[in-house]
């Protein structure tokens, strides 16, 4: 009997000291874990403190920029009170980051409040998707302004050590690309002609609305056919006589002589039908884009219309600068955890060698224009993504989608080409894509995009620095309380 509860005895020690030791291991496992949590934080702010005091590193002129972000310097100028910030609903979320909608006090220039889009990372993410961000939040320093990338506005560093960075970036009420050309597949007005070839001029689209049942789905081409054929994309006074003939009887001469605006229907642009002018505008604006970023050496590496955000007078911008790109690098990841797989857009050099350059994102520009002229179809449907590099390698392309323009198509193939640098440029296609859109459309953008030049940097700069010291004398913030 004593024997026996002296080896009952002996095992409740052994046990006891086990589960001791077990608890002692996850408790410095936590501990440990934890402590290089911290570290790394507190290494990322002295990092980003070096680079606000110091000067930058040069960089390596024979990489692209992008691919040395780390290097950019983080100016203090950009920094953004976080009293003057309101954060409210998520307006989506990708696999790696958060982004919110919010209210921030004296961002820009002549507006009390200013409804803002922040980036953040998610709570639960590791540190390689702050470092992601942060790496963004420097590109985006370094890109400067542009109409066609969401363009930064501030950002929240200081509580970098406690997870928490923010990137304030402009608001983009109509949301990414991807999703608004779904929701307008309903009623899309298709404005080619049988030959898959001419387009109507805008102020004929606006009297073939009226014309048209604007809740009609006009995706047959026995329909497109008889409503809007035979319209002259170079409108003379002449010929802006003659089709009104061709396609909207009920246009007087009166409104046609008025001198024409660009959008025409800026006010209810969000009710009336999307149309094939605007797939042609937004893919011009894209390439516009995407040609700044050329110049500034960075590569997108992601480019999609998920990436692409739409917003008022129907202008297009750019997002998602190498966030994803560089995590999926980092962790050798082949798909984001909600969207569609990247591999369909990746040029196949990218998916052979993971190499990445400006022409890698001309290949990507090419599955853009066939999801805008497709109205966001998934790209190659009937290809599992295993399969993408060996089916683009036996020269494999995809068909002309339905409301692509013949040329729009060729420039698709001349996007896919296996050679890169047979591959247009973008100066190259933003030019083909112009020879599409009227004049007056064009001057429209160029004049909505002058404010992004040097002269609203300046104005907007100034006024920043007087937040700042305002913020620093404490005599702002108290109202966002
Ligand atoms: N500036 C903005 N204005 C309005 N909505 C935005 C803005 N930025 C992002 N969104 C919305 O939030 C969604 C998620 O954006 P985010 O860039 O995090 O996601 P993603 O591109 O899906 O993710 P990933 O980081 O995996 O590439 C977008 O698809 C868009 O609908």
């Amino acid at each position: 009997m004593d024997s026996r509860s002296g080896v009952q005895d002996e095992t409740w020690l052994i046990t006891g000291a086990i589960a001791t030791l077990l608890v002692i291991v996850v408790v410095t496992m936590v501990a440990w874990n934890f402590r290089k949590k911290a570290l790394r934080r507190k290494l990322i702010k002295a990092r980003l403190e070096y680079f606000n005091s110091g000067a930058p590193i040069p960089l390596d002129p024979e990489l692209a920029v992008s691919d040395q972000a780390e290097l950019l310097p983080y100016n203090k100028k950009w920094e953004f009170p976080r009293d003057l910030l309101k954060l409210d609903e998520v307006l989506g979320s990708g696999a790696f980051g958060v982004v919110r909608k919010a209210q921030a006090k004296t961002i820009c220039p002549r507006e009390t409040v200013t409804t803002v889009a922040v980036k953040t990372v998610r709570p639960t993410a590791n540190l390689n998707c702050m470092k992601a961000l942060l790496r963004e939040l420097r590109i985006l320093v370094y890109l400067g302004q542009h109409l066609n990338i969401v363009n930064l506005l501030g950002a929240c560093t200081k509580n970098i050590d406690l997870g928490e960075l923010l990137v304030i970036v402009e608001y983009c009420r109509y949301g990414n690309l991807h999703d608004y050309l779904v929701r307008r597949r309903v009623n899309f007005i298709d404005q080619l002609n049988e030959f898959g070839e001419k387009l109507c001029d805008s102020a004929a689209r606006e009297d073939a609305i009226k014309v048209d049942d604007v809740g009609k789905n006009t995706d047959s081409r026995s329909d497109r056919n008889s409503t809007i054929v035979n319209c002259s994309n170079n409108v003379t006074s002449k010929t802006r006589d003659a089709r009104v003939d061709d396609c909207s009887p009920s246009v007087s001469l009166m409104e046609l002589n008025a001198p024409l605006k660009y959008p025409g229907d800026r006010t209810n642009f969000n009710s009336r039908p999307t149309c094939t002018h605007d797939l042609v505008c937004w893919a011009w604006q894209v390439s516009c884009g995407m040609q700044y970023l050329g110049a500034k050496k960075i590569i997108h590496g992601d480019l999609a219309t998920r990436n692409i955000l739409l917003t008022d007078d129907n202008v297009v911008k750019i997002c998602d600068f190498g966030l994803s790109k560089s995590l999926r690098e980092e962790e050798n990841q082949k798909s984001t955890e909600n969207g569609p797989l990247p591999v369909k857009w990746m040029a196949i050099e990218s998916l052979r060698d993971r190499v990445f350059s400006t022409r890698s994102d001309v290949w990507s520009f090419g599955v853009v224009l066939w999801e805008l002229f497709s109205l966001a179809r998934t790209p190659y449907p009937l290809i599992r993504p295993e399969d993408m590099c060996r089916k683009l390698a036996e020269g494999y392309r995809m068909e002309k989608p339905p409301y692509a323009p013949r040329s729009i198509y060729q420039m698709m193939l001349r996007c896919w080409k296996a050679e890169p640098s047979e591959r247009p440029s973008f100066e190259k296609l933003t030019i083909n894509i112009a020879v599409l859109i009227e004049e007056h459309v064009k001057t429209f953008y160029l004049e909505l995009g002058n404010p992004y030049t040097k002269i609203y940097a300046d104005i907007w700069k100034r006024e920043r620095e007087t937040a700042i010291s305002a913020e620093e004398s404490g005599t702002i913030g108290e109202d966002l309380q």
